[in-house]
């Protein structure tokens, strides 16, 4: 099964349905990012944590952004009312009865336990809760979801692996590491050593990089820290070489377009680089990115950033494709997940 394939035909009218019901992987989620108002407020009742907003609707108006710190102040305070095994349980369970209606067919979600391990919540309250939805997943909807443990960024290295070292007796319960949060001003090298340590480990590698900044933040995440997959990337169209260099050594890119939008790397969705990366052979992906945030979840942002580009079939195939050759799913399953994407194409 190849990328060559050619897809049949399919009038514009028919793509926002394509796009919702072809089989796809989501590779940039924060889990964090997915707690709607709604469960918010349940959480916040139910633990008797304050908040500073009186209803649903005015929390939910307070989601205006600026830029990433913006987004970032608001999102981490969202995420203080989470405190038991339960709540985290609730919160993953709810994304991926989400994403499994969305038709993903494979997650991997990141989470941050530092948000939470500096509030008093163990660590093992946050990562016991999220595996156990991502293992009812599977059983309920047939949907494979795995973990990928964040390091806060603006945080010191040493906490970094202060936080590493906690996580380490539940080595099954994530597969691999990555880098988030404010991202001007800490650039990928700041944690080399303890991205070379979780290498080391068999841990997978990925980090955010070129969402908010400079084309050599991530040259560093590929060079110094090794990373096999780049969360954004999108500052990338500025550095040619670099352009070079991710088609040639296939590392995909986790787009994820509403974000972008909401947090005004491209304020107007007509703008976005999708499909100019696709054009240059990256193996770009689209993904939610903070979903509960940012006005929708993996199908939205397909929908929408199709209707704002022209994108077409073509480039629907490609990018469904791209997740999950970009996914850490083992050989032939991937190869399962793509031959029911092209029989997908070849019936619509
Ligand atoms: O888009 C993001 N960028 C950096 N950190 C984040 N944490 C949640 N979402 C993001
Ligand atoms: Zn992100």
């Amino acid at each position: 099964m190849t990328t060559s394939f050619t897809v049949p035909a399919i009038a514009a009218e028919r793509l926002p349905e394509l796009l919702r019901g072809m089989p796809k992987a989501e590779l940039h989620i924060h889990i964090e990012g997915s707690l709607e108002p709604e469960l918010i407020f349940a959480l916040a009742q139910r633990n008797r944590v304050a908040i500073p907003y009186a209803s649903v609707e005015e929390l939910r108006s307070a989601y205006a952004f600026s830029n990433l710190q913006s987004f970032l102040d608001i999102y981490y305070a969202g995420a203080s009312v989470l405190l038991t095994e339960q709540d985290f349980y609730d919160m993953a369970h709810a994304y991926l009865a989400r994403a499994a209606t969305d038709n993903v067919a494979h997650t991997e979600i990141f989470f941050d336990p530092q948000t939470h391990t500096a509030r008093g919540v163990a660590i093992d309250t946050v990562i016991n809760g999220l595996h156990r939805a991502c293992v009812d997943a599977q059983k309920q909807w047939g949907l494979s979801a795995v973990l990928i443990l964040c390091f806060l960024r603006h945080l010191s290295e040493e906490d970094a692996f202060a936080t590493l070292e906690q996580a380490l007796p539940l080595r099954d319960k994530f597969i691999g590491v990555g880098l988030d949060s404010s991202e001007l001003g800490h650039p990928p090298e700041k944690f080399a050593k303890v991205f070379a340590k979780c290498r080391s480990l068999g841990l997978r590698l990925v980090a955010h990089a070129g969402e908010e900044g400079p084309p050599a933040y991530i040259w560093s995440a590929l060079d110094v820290l090794k990373v096999e997959r780049i969360d954004h990337g999108v500052q990338s169209v500025h550095d040619a070489l670099l352009m070079q260099r991710l088609a040639q050594d296939r590392i995909p890119l986790t787009v994820c377009p509403l974000s972008n939008q909401k947090l005004r790397v491209f304020p107007d969705l007509a703008d976005h680089n999708l499909g100019a990366l696709l054009d240059a052979g990256l193996v770009a992906t689209v993904n939610s990115d903070d979903p509960a945030y940012f006005g929708g979840y993996i199908n939205e942002n397909f929908t929408q950033t199709f209707a704002a580009t022209g994108l077409t079939a073509q480039h629907a195939y490609q990018l469904a494709y791209n997740s999950f050759e970009g996914s850490f799913i083992e050989a032939s399953q991937k190869r399962v997940f793509q031959d029911r994407l092209q029989e997908y194409f070849a019936r619509f």
